[in-house]
């Protein structure tokens, strides 16, 4: 989504839970890899364009990257700086490739929400997104529902019903509400909407559970 999009109902802007993706530097760089993604999978085997030539250049770029890159341990590191957003997860992370990326924000009625359009890289069925992204994007949001609602945990058991197929190339409004905390169990609520229909329903036990950011 762009930031001249208007925001579904219901996801009103709040305090922004997750990273906001900067024009530069290596978010510039991610955004034009998850357009090389989309774009090698939209031409597919049948293109005409010079994909040896692709390949060699692509390659060629992820030595460069590597050739520069800090060591894991001290990238781990640095990943996890500080005690807020996280700018690398697979789901909000500006600087990971994988995430398509969906932005969080707040609300005062102590949920959290989020409009995303998925493409081509996740797709399940025909024109649709695949069950399991559903699931990546509603595990990580019940996760910072629970941290915006103050109490964290990992996901113990998540479970969603699939009520109608979710469409590739439409905003998808993604939700999530901290229902109760009872000792070490969260539970968590959350669902993908588009157009005002519900599409997935997600019912998530969170538990408490120290996982110290590497230092
Ligand atoms: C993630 C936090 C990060 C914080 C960072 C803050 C930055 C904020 C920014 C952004 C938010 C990030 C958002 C991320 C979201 C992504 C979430 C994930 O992907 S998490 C990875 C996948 N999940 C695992 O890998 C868990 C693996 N499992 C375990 O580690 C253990 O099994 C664990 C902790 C779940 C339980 O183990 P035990 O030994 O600590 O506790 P026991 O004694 O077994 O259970 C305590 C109680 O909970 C129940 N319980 C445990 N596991 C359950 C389960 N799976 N389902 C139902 N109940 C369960 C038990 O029956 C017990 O209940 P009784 O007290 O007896 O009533």
């Amino acid at each position: 989504m762009t930031g001249s999009d208007v925001p579904a109902e219901g996801t009103e802007r709040g305090p922004e839970l997750t990273a906001t993706p900067r024009n530069k530097g290596v978010d510039a760089a991610v955004a034009a890899a998850r357009r090389v993604v989309a774009s090698l999978l939209h031409a597919g085997d049948g293109s005409a364009a010079e994909m040896e030539k692709i390949a060699d250049q692509l390659n060629a770029i992820a030595d460069h990257l590597d050739e520069h890159a800090p060591a894991v341990e001290e990238r781990l590191v640095d990943m996890w700086r500080g005690e807020g957003v996280t700018r690398h997860d697979p789901v909000t992370g500006p600087e990971n490739a994988i995430a398509p990326p969906l932005q969080l924000h707040g609300k005062e009625d102590g949920s959290i929400g989020g409009v995303v359009v998925l493409g081509l890289p996740y797709q399940g069925p025909p024109g649709f997104v695949h069950g399991g992204v559903s699931a990546l994007l509603l595990d990580h949001t019940l996760g910072v529902a629970n941290h915006w609602a103050g109490t964290s945990g990992v996901t113990g058991t998540l479970t969603l019903r699939y009520h109608r197929p979710t469409p590739l190339f439409e905003p998808l409004t993604v939700t999530g509400r901290q229902v109760s905390v009872d000792g070490r169990k969260i539970n968590t609520v959350g669902s993908i909407t588009a157009g005002g229909k519900l599409c997935v329903s997600a019912d998530g036990l969170f538990i408490v559970k120290d996982l110290p950011r590497p230092r």
